[in-house]
């Protein structure tokens, strides 16, 4: 079969038979050192490029593993000598190609040669590129830790005289790669009814989260990640403290697949609290996947996440999320019902009395430093050691049932990291542009084409994100780009919220009412049956702190064998009489992991269980659910195994 014949086999390949969607071609780049060859592959693995040397023998070869590649544009370069001169690899089999592999030319002699004649068309450069942006994972020596980096693959398409037919055969790469990238998405991205089209996310952004700067941190790093992926979303900012609820528990989701909250983990919990006091709530937490983009104080959440998956967080935990918020994988996660005496809310991360909440929130008075406030209000809540009466009611979890669950959640992550092991990219240095230094971010702002300022006008910092990511878009300097979904995420910071205004105050009026799953647990102030394995603790404590997330925050890994799903709370109880050496111990360990004793002792005390009661003798003290002071008083909490769905790494 000659080439022309393999060309128009794959062009009417549009079936949705998997070896069709696999695409091959040869490409030339010419550089100063000389030509080299490359067969260029895209299959179920990814793009595989093989080197061959003048007499056809494989010098090399370096795969970009698909689970690494976000997306891909089909661009067209401007007629410049300077873009010209970015070229990376060259189609060969026609005139124009061995009119350029005769003259042997290196990229800028390609510019300057870029002559009508040389390309056989009017307008200049009639080739097509193929941009294809991954984040592989790297190390940066060998004791170093893995991070993820952004590479751009840059495929050039000049078999054809015209432009128009070379862009056809760029599209068809793109195609092909979109539907392998649909291959191993889950439904939350894909529309069912257009298969092409991506279903969009709904971003809630809480500008006071952490330091305050999560606005810039979703223009600079999350919303370029979101467009490379295609992924079109609706940008929410919070006006106020409970707007998340008001917007979740009111407002129409149908048009959303995921939810992502840019910011702490209070957000996350206004989201998931506004979601379970809808009547549809059972609906809207099967159809709507959950996500993080960790901005806040604590990010227990974000850090639990990467941390179960094996995700690199430290290098660049803004990137790790961004990336598990365009996998299209989600996990069920559980979350606990909280009953307290006058309402119901939901948690996701933990409740605390005692110790840990007091140090949470009393040392709101020394944010100005930072994370360290943490340190320095632990040290002295330690110098003036407070204990806490009252009374701690558990059931322990059921050792069958949460051992299958967390049994199949370990085997889970176990297939899930060889997965990942197997399809971890090695980078691919020639071949992979990386376009990503200041100075042709620079450079590039001057080629932004015009098309695109509608779409990046509606806020400065986000022009600048823009143009500061452009030069992997665009580095061709492109005025005509084939694709740019981007157009479709829209901006709401400034849009008319009056409908919402008006929806929220009506909920408000009504009192908004809990729906959510229902207790099996007896009223709180109904005695509990000993009966059914109800135990009880009793007497002073120096804490209490109950956690179902691995991490509490982004250096405290509070309880090492929690997953997301094996419906266990850890009750973790610290009883008075414990000796400030055996604390300090316990409370700097808290960072690795190796706090808890193995065996319980007559102090520290780890409780797997599904169901609490929390009743402090005291009428006064901190208790805290996910991290935000709640009013003192009793309280009951109990597992709901896997009722909410989060975004996990792919
Ligand atoms: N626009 C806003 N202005 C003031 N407060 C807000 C606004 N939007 C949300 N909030 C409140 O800020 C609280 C904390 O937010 P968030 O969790 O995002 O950040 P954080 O407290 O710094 O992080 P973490 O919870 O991880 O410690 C939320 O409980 C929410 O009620």
């Amino acid at each position: 079969m000659n080439k022309s014949q393999e060309r128009s086999n794959h062009s009417s390949s549009a079936n949705s038979t998997p070896t069709m969607h696999n695409v091959s071609d040869t490409f030339y780049t010419s550089q100063r050192k000389g030509s080299h060859v490359f067969r260029v592959r895209l299959d179920a693995t990814g793009f595989t490029l093989q080197r061959e040397s003048p007499s056809g023998v494989t010098i090399k070869e370096q795969t970009v593993k698909l689970c690494d590649i976000v997306g891909a544009r089909c661009m067209r370069l401007k007629k410049t000598s300077r873009s010209l001169a970015r070229c990376a690899c060259v189609n060969p089999g026609t005139p124009a190609a061995g009119a350029a592999g005769r003259k042997g030319a290196t990229p800028s002699k390609c510019s300057t040669a870029s002559k009508e004649e040389d390309y056989g068309c009017d307008g200049g450069d009639a080739s097509a590129y193929l941009y294809l942006f991954a984040y592989v994972l790297k190390k940066k020596s060998l004791r170093s830790s893995l991070h993820r980096e952004r590479t751009v693959l840059t495929l050039r398409f000049r078999s054809f005289d015209t432009f128009e037919d070379n862009m056809r055969e760029a599209d068809r790469w793109y195609r092909a790669l979109r539907w392998q990238l649909h291959n191993t998405l889950e439904e939350i991205f894909v529309d069912r009814l257009d298969e092409s089209r991506r279903r969009r996310a709904l971003v809630l952004l809480n500008p006071k989260s952490g330091s305050g700067n999560a606005r810039e941190v979703f223009n600079m790093h999350v919303a370029p990640v979101l467009n490379e992926a295609e992924v079109p979303y609706d940008l929410y900012v919070t006006k106020h403290s409970n707007y998340a609820i008001e917007f979740m528990s009111t407002r129409r989701l149908e048009d959303w697949c995921s939810i992502i909250a840019v910011g702490g983990d209070g957000l996350f919990h206004e989201i998931v609290n506004g979601l379970l006091r809808r009547e549809d709530w059972a609906k809207v937490l099967d159809s709507i996947a959950l996500g993080i983009i960790p901005c806040g104080s604590g990010n227990g959440l974000a850090r639990s996440i990467s941390h179960g998956y094996n995700e690199p967080y430290f290098s660049n935990p803004v990137l790790g999320a961004a990336l598990t918020v365009i996998s299209g994988r989600s996990s069920p996660m559980d979350m606990v019902r909280v009953q307290l005496k006058e309402r119901v809310m939901y948690s996701f991360l933990s409740i605390g009395w005692g110790l840990i909440s007091d140090v949470d929130i009393e040392s709101e008075c020394i944010r100005m430093f930072g994370y360290q406030r943490f340190t320095i209000w632990t040290l002295y809540r330690l110098a003036n050691l407070r204990t806490y009466n009252g009374k701690i009611s558990y059931l322990l979890a059921d050792k069958e049932a949460s051992s299958s669950t967390s049994q199949a959640a370990t085997e889970q992550s176990q297939q899930l990291e060889e997965l990942r092991k197997l399809q971890s990219s090695r980078s691919c240095n020639m071949h992979i542009d990386k376009l990503a230094s200041d100075s042709y971010a620079r450079r590039s702002i001057e080629y932004l084409p015009q098309e695109f300022e509608d779409v990046i006008s509606l806020e400065t910092s986000i022009n600048q994100s823009f143009r500061s990511r452009c030069d992997s878009w665009l580095s061709g300097g492109s005025r005509r780009s084939c694709y740019y979904s981007i157009s479709e995420s829209v901006y709401h910071s400034l849009a008319d919220e009056s409908e919402f205004a008006q929806q929220s105050a009506t909920a408000t009026a009504a009192g908004l009412e809990h729906f959510g799953p229902s207790s099996s647990l007896p009223a709180l102030d109904e005695p509990l049956p000993q009966s059914a394995g109800w135990q009880v603790e009793e007497g002073e404590f120096v804490m209490m702190h109950a956690v179902y997330q691995s991490h509490l925050g982004i250096d405290c890994h509070f309880a090492p064998k929690s997953l997301l799903h094996d419906g266990i709370i850890y009750l973790v109880l610290i009883r008075g009489g414990i000796s400030r050496p055996h604390l300090l111990s316990f409370l700097y360990n808290m960072s690795t992991g190796n706090h808890l004793p193995e065996k319980n002792n007559e102090y520290v005390k780890v409780l797997p269980v599904r169901a609490f009661r929390l009743e402090p003798h005291d009428n006064h003290g901190i208790i805290t659910v996910d991290g935000e002071r709640i009013e003192f008083g009793p309280l009951q909490a109990e597992i709901m195994p896997g009722i909410a769905r989060v975004m996990i790494p792919k």
